[in-house]
């Protein structure tokens, strides 16, 4: 029987399509065509994986091995890939490859970014949340000192593999931090998502399950629906950081050591928390983001005393005008809006549903 491969297109000045199914490895010559040779981004425990990708460009490929997950994501990690592709001579019609979770594509896509001011890139993606958020959209970059991801540039990919062979070697718990995103989009878009996982809890972490598979592409069509019309996140594309502003806050205060779902499932509560307690969101919704993420294992709470820090982390979201936070929130299912300079009593009470 033929695997099958789902195409789904992002529009947009440059449109692309994101692939999902098996063995696409084969798809890759396609999408580099007319490079002389890749570099293949990758991090240890993807060497194998980078090495068939590598072998299958069908160029000479550069193998560019970098610090796993979160400690790959540095401006001295950027400049380290940028000085070894000066050393082998990329050219414009040369392509960056990157083979690895979030944290890699993010990487790699922001070397493309800054390498002869844009080259190619493809995120051969191979993580759930890679999958179905990362490597869709084109947002690239790093963390500083400042917090996450302040660093980057919007360069949309040639291409998008999301080889779902890939997800049976991935740790559970970066399945389930994949998740997080999943349910994100079910609240935001595309209910059906909530309610594929409510109904068969335990298909939706098996990597093989047909569920999974329905999940992977119903969020990908949620977030390339938003992007293909507001690649810059000039207005709609906020919505796809529900839950991300007291997120990244977390990321922050635990120096990048919590899983990036992980922090958004706790910041999922506290969106829909401020989204009720402030008088849009009815409670039965606000409810059920508490309910979908303990039924799958994702932390839906954190530590009481972190408050002030987090509030401070969080005036530096790129979401901020000024001294005014705005936050995503939801009017009811699948309606997010945007809530401009709460009140901090408000926040705080807010925060007081993590904090318990
Ligand atoms: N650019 C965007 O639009 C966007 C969207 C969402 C998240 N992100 C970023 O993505 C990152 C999180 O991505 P993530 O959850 O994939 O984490 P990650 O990239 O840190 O990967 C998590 C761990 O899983 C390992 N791994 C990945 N795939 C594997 C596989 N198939 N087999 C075995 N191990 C595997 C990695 O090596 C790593 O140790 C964060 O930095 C986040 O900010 C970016
Ligand atoms: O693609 C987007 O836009 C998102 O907001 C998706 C998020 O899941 C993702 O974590 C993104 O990297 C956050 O972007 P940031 O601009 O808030 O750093
Ligand atoms: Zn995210």
């Amino acid at each position: 029987m033929t695997a099958v491969v789902t195409r789904i297109q992002v529009s947009g000045d440059r449109p692309y399509d994101v692939l999902v199914g098996r063995a696409l490895e084969d798809e890759l010559p396609a999408l580099i065509e007319g490079a002389a040779q890749a570099a293949v981004l990758f991090s240890a425990p993807l060497r194998a994986r980078a090495e068939q990708i590598a072998e299958a460009a069908g160029v000479p490929a550069l193998l560019i091995e970098v610090p796993d997950a979160e400690r790959g994501k540095t401006v001295e990690v950027a400049a380290m890939c940028w000085d070894k592709l000066g050393d082998n001579n990329f050219t414009r019609t040369d392509v960056v490859v990157g083979v690895g979770g979030g944290a890699v594509t993010d990487l790699a896509g922001f070397v493309a970014a800054g390498w002869l001011r844009g080259v190619r890139w493809v995120p051969c993606s191979t993580s759930l949340l890679g999958m179905v958020d990362a490597a869709v959209g084109g947002k690239t970059g790093v963390n500083i000192a400042a917090g996450k991801n302040l660093v980057g540039a919007f360069h949309p990919p040639a291409g998008v593999l999301c080889d779902l062979d890939a997800l049976g070697t991935l740790p559970a718990d970066d399945l389930l931090a994949g998740l997080a995103e999943v349910i994100k989009c079910g609240f935001i878009a595309d209910p059906a998502i909530l309610d594929l996982i409510e109904g068969d809890p335990a298909a939706v972490v098996d990597p093989e399950s047909p569920v999974l598979r329905e999940l992977v592409e119903r969020a990908i069509r949620v977030k390339a629906e938003v992007v293909g019309v507001d690649l810059k996140e000039s207005g709609l594309r906020e919505i796809l950081n529900y839950g991300h502003t007291l997120g990244h806050a977390i990321e922050k205060r635990e120096k990048y050591t919590w899983k990036h779902g992980h922090a958004v499932s706790v910041g999922l509560i506290f969106a829909s928390a401020l989204s009720h307690l402030s008088g849009r969101l009815p409670v039965d919704v606000f409810e059920r983001h508490r309910a979908i993420l303990s039924l799958v294992g994702l932390p839906t709470s954190y530590a009481p005393e972190a408050w002030p820090e987090l509030l401070s982390a969080m005036r530096v979201d790129k979401k901020a005008r000024a001294a005014t936070l705005r936050f995503v929130v939801l009017d009811e299912l699948a309606k997010p809006g945007i809530l401009a300079g709460p009140d901090e009593a408000l926040l705080e009470r807010a925060y007081a549903e993590v904090a318990r």
